[in-house]
């Protein structure tokens, strides 16, 4: 089955790299740049060699011809993407590859899909795994959700390569949740970490927020089961745990009181602010969230968010 990519930041070029391995992609970008003729990304992903089945366009008509199209442009930037291609894309199944929940609307990939491009199959492919690490074809695991369990299964064999195994799921709610929430946790943990307060508080951070992205996927019918997968838990413990995370190095930044680049993609910071807002529209309790988002809305500091989480009343876990 023919495979493209939308989008050639560091993760879309790393899937297309890996998939052309096996078969043939056509990875599209708005600036290729020195791209097609270098034979790597140079800016977004160093070191990646492109194999010889992969294509590089500017043409995203041409990308658009093939069947199965993965997306991987940033989660705040996917419903303009989608509209401005929207017919190339009609009729399509649409892989969303980003992270995150819209902040307009508080929506996922693919709820933002389905709003986007109506006619199109949505579906999401997330979980722990580092572009680079995919490149090096170093091995991961992922999960590829879609509602349609067929479609799924035909995915799956279309996308697993020789060092991406892919776990499917139908529930498409619980893998988008897991995805976006380890970020906004991931964060918090950098953060503790970066005002040096250690690794339990860490651990700590990242069992209440667990606890957190579970109380989400309730209220938004997702399947607990879901985020205790590849997709939640496996994605929290990497992105909490390593420098390799934009997420995790933006609050270590932040603990630390030093300025961090305000161009790298990082998807928790819009997230949590999307998070919080919908916490307080549902009454959900989701303190680690908001102590993030007022963190990275400066109304708070590190020491004051730590605070705000060790003085709430004591409850049962
Ligand atoms: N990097 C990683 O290890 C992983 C990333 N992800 C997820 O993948 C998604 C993308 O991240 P990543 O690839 O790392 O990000 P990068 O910062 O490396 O790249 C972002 C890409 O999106 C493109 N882009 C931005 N805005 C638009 C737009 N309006 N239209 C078209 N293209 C656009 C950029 O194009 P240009 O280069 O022209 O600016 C660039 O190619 C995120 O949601 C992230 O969470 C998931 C797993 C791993
Ligand atoms: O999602 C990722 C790993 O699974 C990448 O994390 P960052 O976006 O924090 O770099």
């Amino acid at each position: 089955m023919n495979v493209a990519v939308l989008g050639a930041g560091a993760f879309g070029t790393a899937l297309a790299i890996s998939l052309a391995n096996k078969e043939p992609v056509t990875l599209w970008a708005r600036d290729i740049g020195e791209m097609a003729n270098e034979r790597v990304n140079a800016r977004r992903l160093p070191g990646g060699a492109f194999p010889e089945n992969l294509s590089i366009t500017d043409v995203c008509a041409r990308a658009c011809e093939a069947k199965v199209i993965l997306i991987a442009v940033p989660m705040q930037k996917l419903r303009a993407f989608l509209i401005a291609n929207q017919a190339l894309l009609q009729g399509k199944t649409l892989v969303a590859c980003c992270k995150g929940i819209e902040l307009e609307t508080g929506l996922g990939p693919v709820g933002v899909i389905s709003q986007s491009v109506p006619d199109a199959v949505p579906a999401v492919l997330t979980g722990p795994s580092f572009a680079t690490d995919i490149a090096a074809g170093l091995p991961t695991a992922l999960t590829l959700a879609c509602a349609d369990d067929d479609i799924c299964r035909t995915l799956q064999s279309t996308l697993t390569t020789d060092n991406l195994r892919l776990y499917r799921s139908t529930d498409t709610a619980g893998a988008e949740l897991g995805g976006a929430m380890k970020n906004i946790i991931a964060i918090a943990c950098g953060a503790a970490i970066g005002a040096g307060l250690g690794e339990s508080a860490r651990a700590a951070l990242m069992t209440r927020g667990f606890a957190e992205m579970q109380r989400l996927a309730i209220y938004r019918n997702a399947l607990p089961t879901t985020l205790a997968g590849l997709s939640g838990f496996g994605d929290l413990t990497l992105t909490c745990t390593s420098e390799k995370s934009r997420n995790y190095c933006l609050g270590l930044s932040l603990g630390r009181g030093i300025p961090f680049d305000a161009t790298t993609t990082v998807e928790g910071a819009a997230t949590a602010l999307a998070v919080d807002a919908l916490a307080r529209e549902a009454g959900l309790d989701l303190p680690i969230t908001t102590a993030v988002a007022a963190l990275l809305e400066r109304r708070i500091d590190v020491t004051q968010a730590m605070e705000s989480l060790l003085t709430r009343p004591l409850k049962e876990e």
